[in-house]
């Protein structure tokens, strides 16, 4: 587990993380009113991690699971800003993820999605953090590079890179190449109104698009937390609409909650199960992670969202509080360490080089534009 992040901590830095889980519930909806919803189970988990002091990186991802598949949505990432950088937020994100994708491996998934929606917004777990003069929002097209450079840092954990797929494609013949890591395409990226992605997608392992392209809409789709195509989806199921998963994709786009102004991604990253991962040795559980009852997970999530973070002294402050008080919380559940909640991180990274800090560009330049002299 500590590799997973340490790799991507620079080195003489150290971080903690917080990791906390719900229970496994029974799920009502993911599929509307479709009986197929209840065969899936799904549970919370909420990543939080600190450096000093303060609180500067959050995600919370709900996985659902139905016999040997597991669907990693993830609902919430946000930063405070207010740390000194020892890791990019996207590194932190990939991490978390990637400490979810191994819990699922190691409790016996075979495949796993990693699935979500980028809606760009001033803040999701950390109030008021947009205002404290430090934090850096991204704007929605800053945040679909974004998703794109931290899914593809998980994709290529989880698979071969493009080299070692020509290597084995020259050694074998083309017959002989089926596996699903050479054939199917594993990173999708749907932007309703956006006709092209060519220059969000960075190789041909990412394809623009949908990974659901068969069946009737209503049965097919999801509908996760907070989802934005989830209205559409009960109008259509109140209709009893026959309409398809290629034409629902194809109108989603003038739909009001996906062209509003802003852009909004929708992402799947599908992870056949690694070879030289398939044996997880001892446990079948991992060691980090506190399952709390369902009930409790939703105290301590809304004490988190109560909480300001508008000043680097109200965060620090916020930050005691809120930890103080969960930790008094859930020292009596079962299975209760400190180990199992929070652990240090050193880094291991080797620092970036220094690079000029250019403010995002939120549109292309035009090519009219004349050109600056050079000095
Ligand atoms: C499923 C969902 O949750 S989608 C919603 C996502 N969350 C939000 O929109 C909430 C508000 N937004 C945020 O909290 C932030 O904008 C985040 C977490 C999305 C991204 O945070 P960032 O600090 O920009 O991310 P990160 O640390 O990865 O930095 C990205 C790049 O910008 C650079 N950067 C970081 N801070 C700055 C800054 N102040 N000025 C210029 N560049 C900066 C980094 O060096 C990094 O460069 P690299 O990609 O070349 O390595």
């Amino acid at each position: 587990m500590q590799d997973v992040w340490s790799k991507r901590i620079v080195v003489g830095k150290s971080l903690t993380v917080y990791y906390l889980q719900s229970e496994s519930e029974k799920c009502h909806n993911l599929f509307g009113k479709s009986k197929k919803s209840k065969d899936f189970k799904f549970a919370s988990h909420l990543f939080l991690v600190k450096e000093n002091d303060v609180l500067v990186f959050g995600m919370e991802c709900i996985v659902y699971k139905r016999l040997n598949k597991s669907i990693i949505f993830v609902a919430k990432v946000d930063s405070s800003g207010l740390g000194t950088h020892p890791a990019s937020s996207s590194g932190l994100a990939a991490s978390a993820i990637e400490t979810v994708i191994d819990t699922q491996y190691k409790e016996g998934a075979v495949e796993v999605e990693v699935t979500l929606f980028a809606i760009s917004q001033g803040q999701y777990l950390f109030p008021e953090s947009s205002e404290n003069g430090h934090k850096r929002v991204l704007s929605d097209s800053g945040l679909l590079h974004w998703w794109v450079k931290c899914l593809e840092m998980i994709r290529k954990d989880y698979n071969p890179d493009e080299e070692q797929i020509n290597e084995a494609k020259e050694k074998k013949s083309s017959a002989e190449i089926s596996s699903p890591v050479t054939d199917k395409h594993l990173a999708y990226m749907f932007v309703p109104g956006l006709p092209s992605l060519r220059s969000y997608l960075p190789n041909s392992f990412w394809k623009q698009g949908t990974a659901i392209q068969q069946g009737k809409a209503v049965d097919m789709i999801p509908r996760y937390p907070d989802d934005p195509k989830a209205r559409y989806l009960y109008e259509l199921q109140d209709q009893r609409s026959e309409m398809s998963v290629a034409e629902f994709w194809d109108t989603l786009s003038f739909r009001q909650e996906c062209c509003s102004g802003k852009l909004v991604g929708f992402y799947s990253l599908i992870l056949p199960r690694r070879l030289e991962k398939a044996e997880f040795p001892g446990n079948k559980t991992s060691g980090f992670g506190l399952v709390l009852p369902p009930k409790l997970y939703r105290i301590i999530y809304d004490s988190l969202i109560k909480h300001s973070f508008r000043s680097p002294s109200i965060a620090s402050q916020s930050t005691k509080t809120f930890l103080d008080e969960t930790i008094a919380a859930i020292q009596r559940v079962d299975g209760f360490t400190m180990e199992k909640v929070a652990q240090t991180i050193d880094g291991n990274a080797q620092p970036a080089p220094p690079k000029k800090r250019e403010p995002e560009l939120s549109q292309t330049l035009n090519v009219l534009q004349p050109r600056k002299k050079k000095k």
